[in-house]
């Protein structure tokens, strides 16, 4: 059967069947969202697969207190047609509550009647009680209340309530079960950004100004990004807010010499370039060929000549080249906890068990890159994670057993609105999604002062 004939909720079912037996969401959409398909159906595609995988245990809490048979003992694939009917009933209101019933019947009747019949009966016992139904007591049981109304695995929710309390716990997980804004960054070496923004006006892109920097721009409706001539001919590259502070935190200027040791795909190298204005050098390493090649081909689009792309394991130190560079960044392997929002399978694959094991690699990799920098040169530390233990611990063990580095003040590279957030020391941020509106993320500036 091909994806290209299926319905849309069909469609849907089928990809959250695929993500259960270990697909990657984003990969499995983008193999099945042809071009074919429509631009309203790719967009109800996406919502659904997104959704549920989101708010997975608040809908099954729910199912099981409807369904009469055990949640374990239902097909895999009729399971999600649930899953998929009641994310429209408790989270779409533009979806009428019947609709959204006789779709999943209709996909269940291509398994069985029977199915069909146990669809239609539960989903039809929702809608008739779906306002009232009784979640874990947010005061006597937060913790259980947030796991099952936000849909967090319980290791998270309670390192959160931990290291934040409740009330900063539940506005980040309402953050992070927001659909984040597509945000994309104008790339300077071919265009203006009153170029790109004409251009996007033309392909019917609606766009928004970035939250905090000149070069971000939002694409609040239009089609596919990948498909777009402004897309083809390397006027921008998709990234986030956060994910562009962190080459401005490096300061880098035109003729310098950077190590990029974490590069692929390649955002942040080619942000450098650009603040670089494509003049120095850039080397870029990533452990992964395939990732350097997405970085090669990042770079040949955006018109970067100036990224010297390589296959290497930035564990192993390179003497020849200990003192070569101006700056180093190091955008490290990490949880990837900041960035739910955007890859909501991390809440179902990340363990609680990753997090030391990270942080050991973390620490591995920026004791030796350290080594890279010159002296009076930068270094920047950054992930895409909330956890302390893979942030400001790391700096801090880090700088413990190295004297010739110093946190160095962030701040002048920082937006203003920002800047303000910076604790004392000066050297880091912490950005949160629920505080900031964008990507958690950690970026720590450090100076080697001898
Ligand atoms: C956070 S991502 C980098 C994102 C990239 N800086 C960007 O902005 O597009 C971390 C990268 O580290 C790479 N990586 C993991 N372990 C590594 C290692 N030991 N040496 C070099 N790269 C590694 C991963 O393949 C991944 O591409």
């Amino acid at each position: 059967m091909k994806s290209v004939k299926l319905k849309p909720r069909e469609l849907a079912v089928r990809i959250l069947t695929e993500v259960e037996r270990g697909s990657y969401s984003n990969l499995s959409l983008n193999r099945h969202l042809t071009a074919e398909i429509s631009r309203e159906d790719r967009a109800l595609i996406t919502e659904l697969v997104y959704g549920v995988i989101k708010h997975r245990i608040r809908l099954d809490y729910v199912l099981s207190k409807f369904s009469k048979i055990g949640l374990n003992d239902i097909n895999p694939i009729i399971l999600n047609c649930l899953r998929v009917g009641l994310y429209q009933i408790l989270f779409l209101d533009k979806i009428p509550d019947y609709a959204a019933v006789n779709e999943s019947v209709n996909i269940a009747k291509l398994y069985s009647k029977k199915a069909a019949g146990f669809v239609n009966g539960v989903l039809r016992n929702v809608i008739r009680s779906k306002d009232g139904i009784d979640y874990p007591d947010r005061v006597k049981d937060p913790l259980r209340y947030l796991v099952v109304y936000y849909s967090f695995p319980k290791w998270m929710i309670r390192r959160w309530l931990d290291l934040f309390g409740f009330e900063f716990t539940e506005s980040l997980c309402k953050a992070f079960n927001e659909k984040p804004r597509m945000c994309v960054r104008v790339n300077e070496l071919k265009i203006n950004k009153t170029g790109l923004q004409a251009f996007l006006d033309k392909e019917g892109v609606v766009h928004n100004p970035g939250l905090f920097l000149e070069e971000a721009l939002y694409i609040d409706d239009g089609p596919p990004l990948t498909e777009l001539d402004s897309f083809k001919n390397g006027y921008f590259q998709p990234q986030d807010e956060s994910s562009m502070l962190v080459a401005r935190a490096l300061g880098a200027a035109s003729g310098e010499t950077v190590l990029d040791v974490a590069a692929a795909p390649g955002g942040k190298t080619t942000h450098l370039a650009q603040l670089m204005k494509n003049s120095g050098r850039i080397y870029a390493w990533d452990i992964h060929p395939h990732r350097v090649q997405l970085l090669k081909e990042t770079c040949q689009r955006l018109g970067v000549s100036i990224v010297y792309p390589e296959v290497r394991d930035a564990r192993v130190p390179d003497k020849n080249l200990f003192g070569k560079f101006d700056r180093v960044l190091v955008d490290a392997p990490c949880s990837g906890l900041g960035v739910i929002r955007r890859k909501p399978d991390i809440k179902w694959t990340k363990k609680p068990e990753d997090i030391p094991v990270l942080k050991r690699e973390q620490l591995q990799i920026i004791r030796v890159s350290s080594q890279y920098v010159k002296p009076g040169g930068i270094l920047i530390y950054s992930t895409c994670s909330i956890e302390p233990e893979e942030n400001r611990e790391v700096v801090k063990e880090f700088l413990k057993e190295n004297r010739d580095f110093d946190l160095d003040d962030i701040r002048p590279h920082l937006p203003e609105a920002l800047s303000a957030d910076v604790k004392e020391q000066y050297g880091y941020i912490q950005i949160y999604p629920n505080l900031h509106s964008i990507d958690g993320f950690f970026i720590a500036r450090l100076k080697r002062i001898r």
